[in-house]
């Protein structure tokens, strides 16, 4: 009787086996939705059929081709009233006048009297007019009947028929009478169809020049994608800028707004064009506005450079083509031409393309670098690049230190006389003293060109990629000295500088790339002691001032409205070292990429230039100095030399290591050696005859104990 039962519960205890009864839950049907109002059915429905997609289109495709025909019709007179007045003219000198160009106001001015003068001659004429016409058709008249009639009596003469005479006069009548025949069969259908040919003749006018509003236009054209830039595309782009006086000038100007802009010339995968602005408008205004224009004609913004050329009141546009910016460009020369070398002095580094699509080579004579810009974005790819080009001039030494560490670099091993990689502290150290060491080279050059003004080195690049890792280093050294930072006893910072002021003229470069710039990361000095400043996308206009200065941004350069991602491998460039317009003080370039396999094969190039460098894992420190014979050797055969002097000369003959001496570790070894500095007219001095004795005493007592 129970599995009969159907309980109208929830069983709380699970089923305990197979055999357990299924049991059954009666649910109740859900209450029935309340009618909807038959008003509100109604509004759905009337909604669903005006917001469908056909509708839409049925609605714009009719106003459109109305509007084509009413604004040909608008065009065509407007186009007539011009041609008959002298509207176009007026037009021009208020463009002239708006834009603040007198001169060619004054000129307009004069072309719209001779335009009066000249109408004026043709209307007085007119009044003569009737009795001369009537008088010609008059003398017309009677000249062709009297050459019919000549006709007629030579044909009559000829044929022995005096009817002749008159057969070519009868001949033309009939061809008249014949014409009219034709004029009055087709005249009825004409007058019906005549109108319609107007309208349609009047709505390709409108059609061509899609006088319809934005949203009645078809969607290709709505968007405008692909479209060429015209000079009324430019100006209205400008007009709805968002700038009143402009807005206003353009207003005042009307179709003659196009004066304020130069020729639009094909410059790459883009076109350019200057314009001029009215008075009342600032570069920087339309400057500020990049994405509205970007959008205004059409384009994404990184489609729409800005510019300010020398010219004043003037912007410069570089708008690319459609997309153009995303195709890829060839590959480097580098790994085209396996025969290319490279000078240091006076070649150029094939590094890519500006965005007019003309090479974009680099000098890197003389110049220190930096590279700046977000991770994976192709810092290393576009450093490297320089740097394999570089190597094909055998004269040239690298030192390099890769703080990434993951084999970027690691073809160079064999060109570089030191190359350091890895990413921990302890590498931090070594690219350190890489680069103290390379203080202490600069220095011997400096000396050296002391003594012989024409004395040359060869270039030495001091490469540090991923420097961000060295400035962010938390070590210390044994004097509690730290390896990162930006103080004055931070030592990757201290090195750098001195090389950023003093290396440039015994060939000792400074190439550094970086990420993403903080001034903890990229210190301010060190930034602006580059000479070539190149970036990649970076996150924010601050950045961008960091990475390339504040002149080459507020002159438009603007690695900050670069795509992540997108636009990898693509370097604003600030640097007297790259061909670029006059008056500007950044580029574009989109470098070539070289990947590690054809980097290698580039970098096996150079070495086969080469003699073949043994390249070290950290530097040298050189042979144990002897501070005391050193100090000897500074003082040379002056009698006494100022303490100052005596650190300054041992600082330059060895940086590394008599860096962090002063006066008491001076006077410290001087008093090791039984000495001491004296004082002389105030000022603490060595003498050399204490060091020479200091020295003898000891080079006695070193033999001394060696005979013991
Ligand atoms: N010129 C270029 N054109 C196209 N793609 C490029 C270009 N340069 C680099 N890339 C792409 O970007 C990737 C990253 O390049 P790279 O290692 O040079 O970036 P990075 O900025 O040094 O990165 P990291 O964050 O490691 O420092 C490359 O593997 C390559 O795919």
């Amino acid at each position: 009787m129970s599995e009969n039962v159907v309980h109208l519960h929830k069983p709380t205890d699970p089923p305990t086996n197979d055999t357990a009864p299924t049991v059954l839950t009666v649910v109740p049907d859900a209450p029935p939705a309340p009618p909807v109002p038959l008003w509100v059915r109604s509004g759905r429905a009337v909604k669903s059929a005006v917001t469908h997609e056909t509708t839409k289109t049925t609605v714009r495709a009719v106003a459109r081709h109305s509007l084509y025909t009413l604004n040909g019709g608008r065009i065509v007179a407007r186009r007539t009233w011009d041609g008959r007045t002298g509207a176009r003219y007026e037009r021009m000198i208020r463009a002239a006048e708006a834009a603040g160009n007198l001169e060619a106001a004054e000129e307009w001015e004069e072309r719209l009297q001779r335009f009066r003068a000249a109408r004026h001659h043709r209307r007085m004429d007119l009044l003569h007019s009737p009795v001369e016409a009537a008088k010609g058709v008059a003398v017309g008249a009677g000249m062709s009947i009297g050459v019919l009639v000549a006709l007629g009596i030579v044909m009559a003469i000829n044929n022995g028929d005096v009817k002749d005479v008159i057969t070519p006069l009868s001949a033309t009548i009939d061809f008249i009478a014949l014409l009219m025949r034709i004029v009055q069969v087709v005249w009825g259908p004409a007058l019906t169809i005549g109108p319609f040919l107007a309208l349609l003749a009047l709505w390709g006018v409108g059609r061509h020049q899609h006088a319809a509003p934005q949203w009645a236009l078809p969607a290709n054209i709505r968007s405008g994608e692909g479209e060429p830039i015209t000079p009324s595309i430019v100006v209205k782009a400008l007009r709805d800028l968002g700038i009143a006086p402009l807005k206003n000038a353009i207003k005042e100007m009307g179709d003659a707004g196009a004066s304020m802009l130069s020729p639009i010339t094909i410059a790459g995968c883009g076109v350019e064009v200057d314009v001029t602005l009215p008075s009342g408008v600032s570069t920087n205004e339309v400057q500020s506005k990049r994405r509205k224009l970007a959008e205004n004609l059409t384009r994404h913004e990184h489609e729409v450079f800005i510019t300010i050329p020398p010219a004043a009141r003037t912007v410069r546009l570089w708008i690319a083509d459609s997309g153009a910016l995303d195709e890829p460009i060839g590959p480097s020369p580098l790994v085209t031409d396996e025969t290319m070398t490279a000078n240091y002095k006076t070649g150029k580094a094939p590094w890519g393309q500006d965005l007019r699509g003309d090479s974009a080579e680099l000098s890197v004579y003389q110049r220190h670098l930096l590279i700046t810009g977000r991770s994976n974005q192709g810092k290393t790819a576009s450093l490297r690049a320089l740097a394999l080009w570089l190597a094909l001039d055998r004269s040239v030494q690298f030192w390099l230190g890769d703080l990434k560490g993951v084999g970027d670099w690691a073809m160079f091993d064999g060109i570089a006389d030191v190359l350091i990689q890895g990413p921990t502290d302890e590498h931090v150290i070594q690219v350190t003293e890489m680069v103290e060491a390379a203080v202490a080279e600069m220095n011997r050059r400096t000396e050296a060109r002391l003594v012989d003004p024409n004395a040359v080195f060869p270039p030495l690049i001091v490469l540090v990629d991923e420097a961000q890792v060295a400035f962010m280093c938390p070590a210390v050294d044994d004097e509690k000295r730290p390896y990162g930072g930006s103080k004055a006893t931070s030592r990757y910072f201290m090195a750098v500088r001195k090389i950023h002021n003093q290396g440039r003229a015994v060939d000792v470069l400074m190439w550094q790339g970086t990420q993403d710039p903080t001034d903890q990361n990229l210190p301010k000095l060190v930034r602006e002691g580059a000479h070539t400043r190149a970036s990649l996308v970076l996150g924010t206009e601050s950045q961008s001032r960091m990475a390339l200065g504040d002149k080459a941004v507020d002159d438009g350069a603007a690695p900050h409205l670069l795509r992540q991602g997108l636009d990898k491998g693509t370097l604003v460039v600030a640097s007297d070292g790259i061909v670029m317009a006059k008056g500007q003080s950044s580029i574009t370039v989109r470098t070539h990429f070289i990947d590690d396999e054809p980097a290698a094969e580039i970098a096996e190039r150079a070495k086969a230039l080469r003699d073949g460098a043994t390249t070290l894992r950290a530097v040298d420190r050189g042979e144990e100095r002897d501070p005391l014979a050193d100090v000897a050797a500074v003082i040379g055969d002056t009698a006494r030399l100022r303490t100052d002097e005596v650190l300054k000369r041992l600082h330059a003959l060895d940086t590394a290591v008599y860096r962090e001496w002063n006066n008491g570790r001076l006077k410290r070894l001087l008093e090791e050696h039984g000495e001491e500095p004296k004082k002389s007219h105030g000022v603490m001095v060595v003498r050399r005859d204490d060091v020479a004795r200091a020295l003898a005493n000891r080079d006695a007592d070193g033999s001394a104990s060696a005979a013991e």
